[in-house]
């Protein structure tokens, strides 16, 4: 048993293990001193799955892949010491089968088995065994419940009925589509399959119009109960980030203005909200604890919830979102299932949308669908065993946003499709750079750019920098947002309004480009580029007063991101503020420096550095803090080797966040081949 801990408390010290995991598995082994190397070492690879985003522990994976555990997420100069690490723990489960492993867990007090029960127990052992027999899974109980409580409150929503008739929905459906585009026309049918249930998602590619569908989804319901003279219902929405809130706020306000809907409808419109609050603010966080205010025992007052960017919702957020809502409150999610999961435990859209793209609808939802919205479902979709949430579930399939940008559309598919080669992947940039060449455009649509660091190692200076593509590339990107903020500064007597139009105007040029990298740390990570960015842009002889000396943190220009919620200066984790100088002088004859933040309602707040904790820079940015937002050239920055966080997700998502322009900056072959190839893979016992 010592020589275990021995080895677990190696492991920490290489970074394979967090001190948390150890922390754990000590805790267990006081409370039974006579505990198994089978249970501690369960107990410490759970753990650090969870600290993965796993929200349980798959044992026979455990047992078939090995060298999947225990590898740092983006820390790709320990990669070899993890290999190491990998081949102890081959050894250490070394003799050891699936039962025999099952049945040490179950012999000890600290593990229920519950793979015969869906109901959550009051039992207060730490840890559960769940799943089957074929394929059982530990969980800390937390998160197992968390998982219960998702499965019950989807189910207890599929089972609501609907209130209106088909007769009635498939009139006011046919006024809100009658622009119809595609056939089938998806949009409908989501808004057909969502007012049916008490639950519903709606998934789809950037551009397919969740944001569109939503509005018209919430114009039909809004629009039914004031034809059958109820007072209007009460509509929340939320999203998982301020950032993702902004953004979605924004575009409902340009959905609803575009809603069409004639003289006798159009009081509808007023009823549409478009405020959107973070899931914690709609919740009601409360400091220093996991709990919210809103919970079983005090429900949110709301008939309907919609939930965007549910990709980036973890387990726990979702179990407490349910639990927060009463019964018949009817919830919906939207999100694109292919993106990255929530940072946190669980993979909670992808589980659930597992089925999406089969579609799998029965005969009696495709009949339904028919009288509703007139709608004929294509019958490769359909299956006579479709489960329930297949019937409340649908993919957008066409996306209008690439319309003017064929080129990132052709990419995000590619790249989704899971089976796109390097070579491939080259042609589609070939094309697209020649495509943008033969029509002159100034900015390539698509651009592949390939650095060769290796030349970093050899003294020689006479070498080109290897890195010049890299800071051509941003000082090119900055360019704009820079410039404006030198060159539309406004005067020593300037007036509020006047410095608020000026940093307004410099948020919407910081909007059109924006560096990606897949990792946080070591040389391709965000310090890293951030760094590279600055003296890329201190070569530039008239940025040089601007961005400061390096003594302090602080410059004109420094963009920031906030990385926690401040609620007393309304901040939100994913805000993006700029420091700015502003042109008159403080009392003592010191320069003004203030950080810029969007309000949400069109102005700026402006914040002193100082009261600044939670930030930081953001020249680069990981394609994980990206998600929810959306820049008009996106550059992604693949590191030189590979590292597990590079998969299909994270490209895809990062081609995703693009609007106009896409470049992808790597330096090795083998990496980009193998990012193709990998995948995001989450232990759940959900879908
Ligand atoms: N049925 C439609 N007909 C024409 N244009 C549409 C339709 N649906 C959506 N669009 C347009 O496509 C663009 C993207 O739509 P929308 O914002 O609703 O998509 P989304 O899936 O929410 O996008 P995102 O990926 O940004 O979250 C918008 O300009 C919208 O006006």
């Amino acid at each position: 048993m010592n020589a275990l801990v021995t080895r677990l408390e190696d492991w920490v010290e290489k970074g394979a293990l967090r001190p948390l995991d150890l922390a754990l598995t000590r805790f267990i082994h006081e409370q039974e001193p006579q505990a198994s190397e089978a249970l501690l070492l369960a107990t410490a690879l759970l753990s650090e799955a969870n600290g993965h985003g796993h929200v349980c522990l798959d044992l026979q994976q455990v047992l078939a892949k090995p060298e999947k555990l225990l590898s740092p997420a983006d820390e790709p100069e320990e990669a070899s010491q993890t290999s190491s690490i990998g081949g102890q723990l081959k050894e250490q489960l070394k003799g050891w089968t699936l039962e025999s492993w099952v049945q040490a867990l179950l012999d000890s007090d600290a593990v229920a088995d519950e793979r015969a029960t869906d109901q959550p127990q009051a039992a207060s052992s730490p840890l559960v065994l769940a799943g089957s027999k074929e394929r059982p899974l530990l969980y800390l109980r937390r998160y197992w419940m968390y998982e219960r409580q998702i499965e019950q409150g989807i189910t207890q929503r599929l089972a609501l009925q609907t209130p209106w008739s088909t007769e009635k929905l498939r009139s006011l459906l046919d006024q809100l589509f009658s622009d119809k585009k595609q056939t089938p026309d998806w949009q409908k049918i989501a808004c057909a399959l969502a007012a049916r249930s008490g639950f519903a998602i709606i998934t789809g590619g950037p551009g397919t119009g969740k944001t569109t569908t939503v509005v018209r989804l919430l114009a039909l319901l809004q629009g039914l109960q004031l034809q059958a003279g109820k007072p209007p219902l009460s509509l929340r929405l939320a999203a998982p980030t301020g950032k993702a809130a902004a953004r979605l706020s924004e575009s409902l306000a340009g959905s609803v203005q575009r809603l069409d809907l004639g003289a006798d409808l159009a009081r509808i419109q007023e009823q549409i909200p478009t405020e959107v609050s973070t899931l914690h603010r709609l919740l009601g966080s409360q400091a220093r604890t996991r709990h919210f205010r809103h919970h079983a025992g005090n429900p949110l007052a709301a008939d309907l919830v919609v939930v965007d960017e549910a990709s980036m919702v973890d387990v726990e957020m979702l179990a407490k979102l349910l639990d927060a809502l009463a019964p018949t409150t009817r919830l919906i999610l939207l999100g694109d299932k292919d993106q990255l999961a929530s940072v946190e435990a669980g993979s909670v859209l992808g589980n659930l949308c597992l089925e999406a793209d089969q579609g799998n609808y029965t005969p009696a939802t495709a009949g339904w669908l028919e009288e509703a919205t007139g709608e004929q479902l294509p019958p490769t979709l359909l299956s006579e065993t479709g489960s329930a949430l297949a019937q409340a579930t649908t993919l957008l399939q066409h996306s209008y946003r690439f319309n003017d940008y064929p080129g990132i559309g052709a990419l995000a598919v590619s790249v989704n499709s899971g089976k796109a080669s390097v070579g491939e992947l080259k042609g589609i940039f070939n094309s697209y750079e020649r495509k943008a060449k033969e029509a002159a455009t100034k900015h390539n649509n698509l651009q592949l750019i390939k650095l060769d660091t290796s030349r970093q190692q050899q003294s020689d200076s006479k070498q080109a920098d290897p890195w010049a593509a890299l800071k051509s590339l941003v000082r090119d990107g900055y360019k704009g947002f820079l410039e404006t903020l030198i060159n539309k500064r406004p005067t020593g007597t300037a007036s509020r309004e006047e410095l608020d139009a000026w940093a307004l105007s410099i948020f919407s040029e910081h909007k059109k480009f924006q560096l990606l990298t897949a990792v946080r740390r070591g040389p391709w990570g965000v310090d890293a580029l951030n760094q590279l960015t600055l003296s890329a842009l201190k070569e530039v002889e008239k940025l040089k007063p601007l961005l400061g000396n390096g003594n302090s943190p602080w410059y004109s220009g420094r963009p920031v991101l906030v990385t926690r919620n401040d609620y007393s200066l309304k901040l939100m984790n994913g805000d993006i503020g700029i420091c700015l100088e502003w042109p008159t002088q403080d009392e003592t004859g010191r320069k003004v420096l203030r950080v810029a933040f969007p309000d949400g309602q069109g102005g700026v707040r402006w914040v002193l550095p100082s009261r600044l904790q939670g930030v930081e820079t953001v020249f680069a940015m990981t394609v994980h803090k990206s998600q929810g937002s959306e820049f008009t050239h996106t550059a992604l920055v693949l590191p030189d080797r590979h590292n597990p966080v590079l998969t299909k997700e994270l490209l895809y998502t990062g081609i995703t966040r693009s609007s106009q322009a896409f470049t992808l900056v790597y330096s090795d072959e083998g990496t980009l081949e193998t990012t193709l190839k990998g995948r995001v893979e989450r232990a759940s016992g959900l879908g």
